[in-house]
């Protein structure tokens, strides 16, 4: 059963359209990716999905509940993020799980789920002592005090450095291992990469693409890319020619080129018809980065 249905989502600000037609569907257990560019529509969206924001048009469902009309049930099933200037920055960790969990029916014991973060040396800390990355933690452990089923993560490493960015992945992967579906708004390609089961790439207000990271990948045009420093200089002439060529750069001697496998065997034909022998050979598969951009300017 889908934990989240959005369909034909829309929603304008003073007549201009932010979220223009957007469909998805989560399904349990997955960690389900929101990913764009600026002002693309993913907050709207996943504003909406928490009932924070109401809908123009279409239909929003969190386990069957509208999450406006059904606010309160959807509380219940939903653990979303804070923003941070939501809490008082003198309360002590401790006291915000206290009072967090009070605002539920079912909380869970925030004894283990503190441990389970990291958390239970500072809880005595006041919030604002806190460094960044035990912030978000406290962020994460408040979004699950109420036992949801699901929980709604926006730009959560934001700002964090890549080691705490690293702890915070296997958090999430934690979270997912104990049942809770997850949805992630992110602007890091390699955390979609990393985590998400399938993602929405969300441009303009309306969804772009909507694949696994591997299927994404799959579908920009540049899938391979090749990168060599021949023995020779290379004419831009022979290399633009290549079939199936997407792009090629020549920086300093050293040729990169996206394409297909087919791109990959002409230029080594190539190389081999005119004795070049290419220096540091490199054959690697496009990423989520590539094919991101690919996406989001093939829909502009
Ligand atoms: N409360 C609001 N009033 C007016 N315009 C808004 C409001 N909230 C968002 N917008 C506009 O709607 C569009 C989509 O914004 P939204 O915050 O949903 O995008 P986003 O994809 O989350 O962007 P970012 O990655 O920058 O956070 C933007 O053009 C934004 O300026």
């Amino acid at each position: 059963m889908s934990v989240i249905e959005v369909t034909d989502l829309r929603k304008a600000y003073a007549g201009r359209p932010a979220v223009d037609g957007v469909s998805f569907a989560v399904e349990e257990g997955e960690i389900f990716g929101v990913l764009g560019p600026n002002g693309a529509g993913k907050t709207t969206t996943v504003e909406c999905v928490e009932g924070l924001r109401v809908p123009d048009s279409g239909r929003v469902r969190v386990t069957g509940l509208d999450p406006v009309a059904d606010h309160e049930r959807v509380a219940q099933v939903l653990g979303a993020q804070l923003q941070e200037s939501r809490l008082q920055p003198k309360l002590t960790v401790r006291e915000a799980l206290e009072l967090y969990a009070a605002f539920y029916p079912r909380p869970v014991d925030w004894r283990p789920l503190a441990e389970r973060l990291g958390l239970q040396e500072k809880l005595t800390t006041r919030f604002a002592k806190l460094s960044g990355g035990q912030k978000q933690r406290l962020f994460i452990a408040l979004a699950l005090i109420g036992d949801p089923r699901v929980v709604v993560l926006d730009e959560l490493t934001t700002g964090l450095d890549p080691r705490a960015r690293r702890d915070t992945w296997e958090l999430i992967e934690d979270i997912r291992a104990n049942g809770v579906t997850v949805l992630l708004v992110t602007h890091f390609m390699e955390e979609a990469q990393r985590l998400c089961d399938r993602i929405a790439v969300i441009d303009k207000g309306r969804v772009a693409a909507l694949d696994t990271p591997a299927g994404l990948i799959r579908r920009s045009a540049g899938a391979t890319v090749i990168s060599f420093t021949p023995s020779t200089p290379l004419e831009d002439r022979e290399l633009n020619t290549l079939p199936a060529l997407v792009a090629v750069e020549n920086k300093d001697g050293r040729i990169t080129l996206s394409g297909t496998d087919d791109t990959v065997n002409a230029v080594l034909s190539l190389l081999a018809r005119h004795h070049i022998t290419a220096h540091q050979l490199r054959v690697t598969d496009a990423t989520l980065d590539d094919a991101f951009l690919d996406l989001t300017e093939a829909s502009a």
